[in-house]
């Protein structure tokens, strides 16, 4: 058994960590940590945890997380894990790291976009980014994992096969994305008060999204092309999930039934990503509670324009779902393990 530790047990994070780590086969949830609620029950927080048997909260203390974790998961904001992630691998912990402080591996660019102290570069680069599908053998042999981001999880999956190929100006992707409200955690704030984000729709941090270098990073990293990204999210009213529409400009005559074919050659063997027949319109609905990522391509040849489609659960494939199929991997399990498979519907 693998046991696990999970610090910011009481965000909406840890709380989906716990739902998928408690029916796991070869999981013990051993410990729960809190900074603000040592002592209490995990039910004072999440009352639908009752009867689980879960552990205590206890006080968060690297020197007493050794020994008693083999894994220790970080559902915390920017700023905690970039202290604590590595005084736990020192002492022989494996981290994965749900936020964004290993993700990026220019420190500048972190303090730029996170407004936080950068982690010490010799764990940022010691961190492996864990998009699973594309870096699946790196995840295996890790200490350290910078699990994605929600929104580049969902555009990276739709992206990255055809920025290998040419067939797009690497300048011209325009991604449009919309999440739930649960994106931005448990914590009250005014955007997401209820009578503030129910029955309306809006954009935020245009042209300023953290998530944006993110992206940037990771498409330059498979295609070795500088590669700018206009990414502009969206607060919707619904709980979870997230769509992107991307936009990039084609630069050959390439066909829909060509990119149709490779998106599907590339995902054939991956279990969590979807390619949706040509043409379709994935709804968020149709991956909810799940770690599918579901794709659909279209290409507009009246201004040669491909447009790609993705959905996913943000709390799911786009955090505790992706995180706990990069535990499998670590831990030489198969990748499914623990992942219930069929979407809620309706
Ligand atoms: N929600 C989502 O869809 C996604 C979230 N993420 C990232 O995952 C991380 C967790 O997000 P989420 O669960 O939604 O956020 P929440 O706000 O719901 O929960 C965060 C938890 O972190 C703990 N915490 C707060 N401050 C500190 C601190 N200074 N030191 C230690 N722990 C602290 C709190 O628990 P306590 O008070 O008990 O310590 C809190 O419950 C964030 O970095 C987020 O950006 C990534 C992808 C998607
Ligand atoms: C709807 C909503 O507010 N979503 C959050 C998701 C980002 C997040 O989770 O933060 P990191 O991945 O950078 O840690 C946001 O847009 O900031």
């Amino acid at each position: 058994m693998v046991r696990v530790g999970i610090v910011g047990a009481t965000g909406y994070g840890g709380a989906e960590l716990i739902r998928l780590l408690a029916g796991h086969p070869h999981v013990e949830i051993a410990n729960l940590y809190s900074s603000s609620s040592e002592g209490e029950s995990l039910e004072k927080s999440f009352p639908h945890a009752a009867g689980l048997g879960l552990p205590t909260l206890s006080p968060i203390d690297a020197d007493s997380m050794s020994g008693v974790n083999d894994l220790i998961f970080l559902a915390t904001p920017a700023g905690v894990s970039s202290g604590l992630s590595p005084k736990l691998v020192e002492k022989g912990v494996k981290v994965i790291d749900l936020s964004g402080d290993f993700r990026l591996e220019n420190g500048a660019v972190y303090q730029k976009w996170y407004k936080h102290e950068p982690a010490p570069s010799q764990w940022v680069e010691a961190a492996v980014y864990g998009l699973t599908e594309w870096n699946q053998e790196q995840v295996a042999g890790a200490c350290l994992i910078a699990n994605p981001g929600c929104y580049p999880t969902a555009t990276l999956l739709a992206l990255l096969p055809l920025v290998k190929t040419g067939w797009v100006q690497p300048n011209s992707w325009i991604v449009d994305a919309k999440s739930g409200v649960s994106g931005a955690g448990r914590g009250v704030s005014l955007g997401v008060h209820y009578s503030e984000s129910n029955e309306s729709i809006h954009a935020y941090k245009v042209a300023s999204h953290q998530h944006t270098p993110e992206i940037e990073q990771e498409l330059h990293k498979q295609s070795g092309e500088e590669t700018l990204v206009q990414f502009t999210p969206h607060l919707v009213p619904m709980t979870r999930g997230i769509l992107v529409t991307a936009y990039g400009q084609l630069t050959t005559d390439v066909t829909q039934a060509q990119i149709q074919e490779l998106y599907e050659a590339t995902y054939a063997d991956k279990p969590f990503v979807r390619v949706r027949p040509a043409g379709s319109h994935p709804h968020t609905k149709e991956v909810y509670g799940s770690n599918y990522c579901d794709i659909a391509i279209h290409v507009d040849q009246r201004t040669k324009r491909v447009i790609l489609l993705s959905v996913i659960d943000n709390m799911m494939k786009g955090a505790a779902g992706q995180a706990v199929q990069n535990m499998n991997v670590m831990f030489d399990l198969p990748e499914k393990t623990g992942l219930p498979l069929v979407p809620v519907y309706p």
